[in-house]
């Protein structure tokens, strides 16, 4: 009865109002902390540059010098890592190289292209300005300056500002962890090969790979058989691990075999909701086992994959302190589109012209196949009871992958 079925902003209200970011930080050193979450305001250490340097390799000299036609006795050398023990005098110049400091008494460096060398002489081809060629001490940022904001994710560029800000080490706030677990008699492990009647265990990954994008620790817990017991034990393993968030794959519905929520719950997991007017997705629940937050997704690898972007995704940037990512995008059918049912529908779909956001959906949407989605640039987003598109009707879609990035 999908009338009574939770709708879907709803469920996912439900689910982000139970869940809290992660306040417990640590100290990472830098290559770790790639991907992290900045877990206070960075203040400078130091001031960038330390001092007046030389941009380029030629010559420190006085600008009122340094006029076209003039000749100026080279007294010294200065190379970067150096400290130049004699000053620029009138008449003077200084041989300098890229990142050397300047020598005090100078004002600018002429680039030695714009210069003669006349044995210890130089002739300057090209006059300078004042400043010409000096990276200013404290031009890129100052010491007790904030470079970077508590809770940015810390990637390439915001990483090199950090260690040019004097830090080898960075506080970040914990990661998620995100415990994956498939049920299914049916199942192998991906590698081995299906004996009858059985099929590779194909959804954890994608849900493994979609948590650590998020900014989750993921950790895989295999195939639980469909007994109690083995639901159990898995479950324990998340438990002592101390995954915050543990997402069960199949044994969601109604079948004899669906034993993962009757499990759940007398382990002493309180359900939020179970069933929601979704397509694929129709048997999600979510529940809490003590400070654990339970999804459980539906079997079929569309399905799972669907719930996870749907629900999984926001949950973990929210305990990550990750702002929300906005997958969604105005569109246009690209040809004619049935009616929608009761639930909302995400359907694998294709851009035709991304330019111009046409879009048709694949012609199959039956949520067992995993090669569809692959395939799919974004998921069209009906409404429940949305009539029939035609071609060129705006609409709504949620893009995957190289699409979203
Ligand atoms: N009588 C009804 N039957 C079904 C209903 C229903 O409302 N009434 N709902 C259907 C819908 S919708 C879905 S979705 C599935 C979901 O059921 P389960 O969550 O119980 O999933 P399973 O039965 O365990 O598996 C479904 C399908 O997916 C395969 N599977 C399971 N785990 C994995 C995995 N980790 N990797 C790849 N494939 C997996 C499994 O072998 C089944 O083929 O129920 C419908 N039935
Ligand atoms: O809702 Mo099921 O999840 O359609 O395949």
């Amino acid at each position: 009865m999908a009338g009574s079925l939770l709708p879907v902003d709803d469920a996912l209200s439900i689910l982000l109002n139970g869940a809290l970011p992660i306040t417990d930080r640590e100290s990472c050193d830098l290559v770790e902390a790639d991907g992290r979450v900045l877990a206070e305001d960075l203040i400078s250490r130091i001031t960038q540059p330390p001092f007046s340097a030389s941009a380029m390799d030629g010559y420190a000299v006085r600008s009122d010098d340094a006029t076209t036609g003039a000749t100026l006795l080279v007294i010294g050398t200065v190379a970067a890592g150096e400290t130049p023990e004699i000053s620029v005098a009138p008449g003077t110049a200084i041989r300098i190289f890229t990142g050397a400091p300047l020598p005090s008494g100078a004002d600018s460096v002429v680039i030695q292209e714009n210069t003669e060398v006349m044995g210890d002489r130089i002739r300057i081809m090209k006059s300078v300005t004042k400043n010409a060629n000096i990276r200013a001490a404290g031009q890129d940022f100052r010491q007790g300056q904030v470079l970077l904001a508590d809770g940015s994710r810390l990637e390439a560029r915001n990483l090199s500002l950090a260690a040019a800000g004097g830090y080898g080490s960075l506080p970040v706030y914990h990661r998620p962890k995100v415990a994956v677990l498939a049920t299914g008699d049916e199942l192998v492990r991906p590698g081995e090969t299906p004996g009858t009647g059985q099929i590779s265990a194909s959804a954890g990954i994608a849900l493994v790979s979609l948590a650590r994008a998020n900014g989750a620790e993921a950790r895989d817990l295999g195939i639980a058989a469909d007994e109690p017991s083995a639901i159990e034990a898995a479950v324990e393993d998340a438990r002592a691990w101390g995954a915050n968030v543990l997402i069960t794959i199949g044994g969601a519905s109604v079948g004899d075999r669906d034993l993962v929520g009757p499990t759940l719950q007398a382990m002493g997991m309180s359900l939020d909701f179970w069933k929601i007017a979704m397509r694929p997705g129709k048997p999600l629940m979510v529940g809490n086992l003590d400070a654990m937050k339970v999804l459980g997704l539906p079997g079929n690898p569309v399905s799972a994959y669907v719930c996870a972007l749907v629900f999984a995704e926001p949950l973990i940037r929210r305990l990550a302190r990750l702002a929300p990512r906005d997958r969604l995008m105005r569109a246009v059918a690209a040809e004619a589109i049935g009616p929608n049912g009761p639930r909302r529908h995400y359907m694998r779909a294709r851009f035709s012209d991304r330019g111009q956001g046409l879009v048709s959906p694949s012609a199959s949407q039956d949520s067992s196949l995993i090669a569809t989605l692959a395939d799919a640039d974004c998921l069209i987003v009906r409404p429940p009871g949305d009539g029939p598109l035609k071609p060129g009707d705006p609409l709504e879609v949620m893009l995957l992958g190289k699409a979203a990035s």
